[in-house]
C-alpha cells in the first residue's frame, strides 16, 4: 500500500476451475507431464481472509471445511509463508491468521487448494503493503507452489502450457452454464491419476505425442456456441480417473441422459462438469440429477469469472488500484473492490 497504513484484514474471493480441454504429453524428467490445457474459472468460490496475528494459523469453515488440513501442509499457509520469505529485506511482515470459507470440493479436480494459495498470495500482498511485489514475482511464487496456482491469479478462460504454470488468456465472449457434480465420499489424488494415465498408455503401447490445444475447442470458444463447445470438450485424464473411480462413468452417463449438452471429468477428477445451454437448463438438470442421478453435491455455476480478487478491506486505507466489475474477467492481478 502506498499510504503506509496497514489494513486490519483483507478478504479475497477465488473461483475453482475446470479444464475445458486437457492434452497430456509425455512424462518429463522432473516428474511432471508437459501439457496443453484450456483452463476455465467458474463461479464456485472459496473466500480467504487474512489478518495480523501473534502466530501463523489457518481455520477452515464451510461445506468442505472438515476435509482441509489446518496444519503446516495447508496450501494457503504455505503460500503466505513463502511470500513472507520473498518479500524483500526492508518490508516487515507479521504472521497472519488465515480463515478459509471452503466451497470448492476438496481433492475434486477443481484446484481448490491451489485457489486458496492464490487467494492467500493476493490477500497477504495487500495486507503487508507489498506494492513492490509485482505480478511477475507473484506468479513466480505461485508457480513454485503448484502448476494450477498461476491460473487462479488470472481466472477467465486461458491456455495453460509447460506443466500448466504458463498462462495465456483466451479471448472468449459470452458465458457458459455448468452443473457440477461432486460424488459423495469420492476423491482422487492428482499424482495417482497422472500415474494411472501413464500406466494405461503403456498398457495400450501408444506413442505419446506432444500436447496441443484443441483447434476445435478454440474455434468453438471464439463463437461461444454451446453445442460446439460441448462436442469439443476433451480430457486426457478422464479415462484414468474413471479407471480409478468407475462410478464416474455412471455419473457422466446420467447427466447426458438428463439433458446435459456435454460432460467431462474436471481435471484429475472426480468432480464432473456438465455443460448446459442456459440457467433454466441448469436448474432442470440439477433437479433431475438430485432426483434420479447418483448421490452427490450438485452446484450450478457460470464461467468464465475472474481469478483471485480482493472483495473486502476492514479498517484499511483507500484502494490503490482501480475498481472494476468483479463479475467480469479482469486483467492479471488483484482488483480492489
Ligand atoms: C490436473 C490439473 O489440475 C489440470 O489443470 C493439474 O495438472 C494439476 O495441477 P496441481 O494440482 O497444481 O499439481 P502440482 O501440485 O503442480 O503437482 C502435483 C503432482 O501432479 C502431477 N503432475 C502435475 C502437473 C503436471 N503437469 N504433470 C504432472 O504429472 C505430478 O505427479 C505432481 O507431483
Ligand atoms: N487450502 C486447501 N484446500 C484444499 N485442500 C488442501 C488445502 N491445503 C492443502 N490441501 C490438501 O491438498 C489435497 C488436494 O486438494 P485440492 O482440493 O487442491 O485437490 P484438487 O482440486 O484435486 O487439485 P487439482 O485440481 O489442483 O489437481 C487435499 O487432499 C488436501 O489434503
Amino acid at each position: 500500500m502506498t499510504t503506509g497504513t496497514q489494513a486490519h484484514s483483507v478478504t479475497v474471493r477465488v473461483p475453482g476451475k475446470i479444464n475445458l480441454g486437457l492434452s497430456v504429453g509425455p512424462l518429463r524428467e522432473d516428474g511432471y507431464h508437459e501439457l496443453s490445457t484450456i483452463y476455465h474459472a467458474v463461479s464456485l468460490y472459496d473466500t480467504v481472509t487474512v489478518q495480523p496475528a501473534e502466530r501463523w494459523s489457518v481455520h477452515v469453515t464451510g461445506p468442505w471445511g472438515e476435509r482441509v488440513p489446518t496444519d503446516e501442509s495447508n496450501l494457503a499457509l504455505v503460500a503466505a509463508k513463502t511470500l513472507a520469505k520473498r518479500r524483500g529485506r526492508r518490508a516487515k511482515v507479521d504472521p497472519v491468521r488465515i480463515d478459509i470459507d471452503k466451497h470448492i470440493p476438496v481433492a475434486g479436480g477443481m484446484a481448490g487448494g491451489s485457489a486458496d494459495a492464490a487467494a492467500a498470495l493476493v490477500a497477504c500482498r495487500e495486507l503487508w503493503g507489498l506494492d513492490h511485489v509485482e505480478n511477475d514475482l507473484l506468479e513466480l511464487v505461485a508457480a513454485s507452489l503448484g502448476s494450477d496456482i498461476p491460473f487462479l491469479l488470472h481466472g477467465g478462460t486461458a491456455i495453460g502450457s509447460g506443466r500448466g504454470e504458463q498462462v495465456t488468456p483466451v479471448l472468449a465472449r459470452g458465458e457458459l452454464h455448468w452443473v457440477l457434480w461432486a460424488g459423495e465420499g469420492l476423491s482422487l489424488s492428482t499424482p495417482e491419476v497422472y500415474a494411472e494415465c501413464d500406466r494405461l498408455r503403456e498398457e495400450a503401447g501408444v506413442e505419446v505425442p506432444a500436447p496441443e490445444p484443441s483447434g476445435a475447442l478454440m474455434a468453438a470458444l471464439r463463437r461461444m456456441d454451446t453445442d460446439e463447445v460441448a462436442d469439443a470438450l476433451c480430457n486426457d485424464l478422464q479415462e484414468a480417473a474413471v479407471s480409478l473411480q468407475p462410478s464416474l462413468a455412471e455419473a457422466l452417463a446420467a447427466g447426458l441422459d438428463l439433458g446435459a449438452r456435454g460432460a467431462l471429468v474436471s481435471g484429475s477428477g472426480p468432480t464432473v462438469a456438465f455443460l448446459v445451454g442456459s440457467q433454466t437448463e441448469a436448474i432442470d438438470l440439477s433437479v433431475g440429477l438430485a432426483a434420479n442421478g447418483p448421490t452427490g453435491d450438485i452446484v450450478r455455476a457460470v464461467g468464465p469469472v475472474p481469478g483471485a480478487q480482493i472483495v473486502h478491506h476492514r479498517s484499511g486505507p483507500e484502494p490503490t488500484r482501480p475498481r472494476t466489475d468483479p463479475d467480469r474477467p479482469g486483467p492479471l492481478g488483484p482488483v480492489v473492490g
